[in-house]
């Protein structure tokens, strides 16, 4: 990394470490040198649009290159260089081969200078302000609850079954299978604390926990289960919901678009993949390509950072949002265990 950039990315890193305690930030994971740092530059300039009174911190792994750095630094990212997390070793077989790279955002816990904070993947876009998600009441996990119905579930009783929990009553979960599982959320998109105290735990955890499948977000769903409480699909539209099942989703109260679906990724669309061709997906896609190309988005025309917080100051009562979002009958409803 330049010389110059190490002391801008520290001065950034130096400015928020005496920032008061209980700062927050948005932050989002970013391993490679391929084209993900599309996604995340598209999420850093979809924040500004949307005049978020936070910044958006990048956990890096050292593989990111100086030039991917630079472009995170010139959008106003802040740019923290992290050491990969491994699972323990073992022969399972992931739902996606380079998921295995996905543990390293366990490192996100120890960004102990935020007092909260909300991770969102690099393959996701933010298109209404969310700022009133930092005001949930501390000591929770929060989430969207995650769906089992594309193929990428086709190892688990559930999918074999025809069971998912977005519509629990469409196919009962059979007593003999033992207790309906618990409610799963998807990691993408999640509000918590950072903490020291969490992050050993986690990391001492994690060496004594096989991997699985969907290797963080499985291990992050047991870990947190007893303090995960599901927030409305739309602070995190996982893609697949809009064709397995759509009477949960009204697509214009969407805040969140996560476009995890296999081939939705905006940057790589062609629109060949399976449901790649739907209205709603080339819609979702040009949104995406929109901002990523709005020049009026970029860092270095936006220094007028005061206009952008008079906004960030009018956002919804919480509360209010999120019973009206239909999130009450979330809280209350009985654990699935
Ligand atoms: O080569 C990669 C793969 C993943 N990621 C990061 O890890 C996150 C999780 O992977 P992905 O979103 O592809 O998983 P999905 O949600 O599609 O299952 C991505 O959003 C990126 O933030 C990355 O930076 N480089
Ligand atoms: O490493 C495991 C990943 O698991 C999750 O992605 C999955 C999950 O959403 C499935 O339910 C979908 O079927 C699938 O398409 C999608 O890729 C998270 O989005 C990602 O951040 C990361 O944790
Ligand atoms: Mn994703």
């Amino acid at each position: 990394m330049g010389q110059n950039l190490v002391s801008a990315t520290n001065k950034q890193t130096g400015l928020i470490k005496s920032a008061s305690l209980s700062s927050r930030a948005y932050v989002t994971f970013l391993a490679g040198n391929g084209d993900y740092i599309k996604g995340v530059v598209g999420l850093a300039k979809g924040l500004r649009k949307v005049k978020s009174a936070y910044p958006l911190v990048v956990a890096i792994l050292p593989d990111v290159p100086v030039e991917h750095r630079r472009e995170l630094v010139a959008q106003g990212c802040i740019v923290k260089e992290i050491d990969p997390v491994y699972p323990p070793q073992n022969q399972t077989q992931f739902a996606m081969a380079y998921y295995v790279i996905n543990y390293s955002k366990l490192r996100i816990w120890e960004f102990v200078e935020y007092s909260k904070m909300i991770y969102l993947d690099g393959d996701i876009q933010v298109y209404e302000n969310i700022d009133h998600l930092f005001d949930l009441p501390n000591g929770k996990f929060y989430a969207v609850m995650d769906c089992f119905c594309e193929k990428t579930w086709s190892h688990t009783p559930q999918y074999k079954i025809g069971y998912c929990q977005q519509c629990p009553n469409k196919v009962a979960w059979p007593q003999e299978l033992g207790p309906r599982p618990p409610l799963y959320f998807n990691a993408g998109m999640f509000v918590y604390e950072p903490n020291l105290s969490t992050y050993h735990d986690l990391l001492n955890t994690l060496k004594i926990t096989p991997p699985t499948p969907f290797a963080e977000q499985d291990f992050l769903n047991m870990f947190f289960r007893d303090i995960y409480q599901p927030i409305p699909p739309i602070y995190n539209l996982v893609l697949a919901m809009l064709w397995r099942h759509p009477e949960n989703i009204e697509l214009d109260k969407v805040k969140v678009v996560h476009y995890c679906a296999a081939g939705s990724k905006p940057w790589r669309y062609t629109g060949k993949e399976e449901n790649m061709d739907r209205k709603d997906i080339r819609i979702l896609v040009k949104k995406w390509w929109d901002i990523y190309n709005d020049e009026t988005l970029d860092y270095k025309n936006r220094q007028n950072g005061a206009s952008d917080q008079v906004e960030a100051a009018g956002r919804p009562n919480l509360l209010a949002v999120l019973s009206e979002a239909g999130v009450v009958q979330y809280i209350t409803a009985p654990s699935a265990a």
